[in-house]
């Protein structure tokens, strides 16, 4: 994939913000901290547009993307960071649910989770989510880089188990230091960026 341009367009906190382009998106998922604004710079070549933190939380509202004038990365706050209030998971909650199951351009999920580790409760229950509301999802599989390739697939397999993965669906191994998977993700996205 080419990226001649990448713009954060708007940080929106309510469906009145969302850009109303009507070009497609596709949305991250997961837990705080698991990688979803390193892997959308990895995806499109910049050091650091979507912000990153070595703290889990850093991104706090939808941010969406254009690039190259044509589709929208959506990254969105992590789930499953401990040190949130009751108040503030819920008010999570609600902008996460309003947004997917109330925009209309989003075309995928990308559920992220921990390669170095089985997804938790909170993965599972995202992953039944999408799948409830039929919207489909890939899996990334980040942090690769910290697990030997002798013991990657033993990793995935658990993954898949742990989620129960459809048959159908891809889990893809990705690495933001090493690029690992890069083009793997390119195209299993490809398909629902194009109108
Ligand atoms: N080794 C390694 N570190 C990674 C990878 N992806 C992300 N990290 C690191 O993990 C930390 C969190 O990354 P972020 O991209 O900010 O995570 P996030 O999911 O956007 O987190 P929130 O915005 O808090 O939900 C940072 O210190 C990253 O450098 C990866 O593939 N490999
Ligand atoms: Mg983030």
């Amino acid at each position: 994939m080419n990226i001649t341009k990448a713009e954060l367009v708007i940080s929106a906190v309510k469906p009145e913000q969302y850009p109303d382009s009507g070009r497609p998106e596709v949305a991250l998922a997961g837990r705080s901290n698991v990688g979803k604004s390193s892997f959308i710079n990895k995806m499109i070549n910049r050091k650091n547009l979507a912000r990153t933190s070595s703290k889990p939380g850093k991104t706090q509202t939808l941010n969406f993307y254009l690039i190259n004038d044509s589709f929208y990365f959506v990254d969105v706050p992590g789930y499953g960071f401990a040190r949130v209030s009751k108040q503030e998971r819920q008010k999570w909650g609600k902008m996460m649910e309003t947004y997917f199951t109330t925009r209309e351009t989003l075309k995928a999920a990308l559920l992220l989770v921990d390669l170095r580790h089985p997804p938790t409760k909170d993965d599972v229950m995202m992953y039944e989510f999408f799948k409830h509301y039929e919207i489909p999802v890939i899996v990334i599989a980040t942090k690769a880089d910290k697990v030997p390739r002798g013991k990657q697939q033993k990793h995935a397999k658990i993954a898949r188990e742990t989620l129960r993965l459809a048959a159908g669906d891809s889990l893809i191994l990705f690495s933001s230091e090493t690029g690992q998977g890069k083009e793997e993700a390119w195209a299993a996205l490809l398909p629902f960026l194009t109108e």
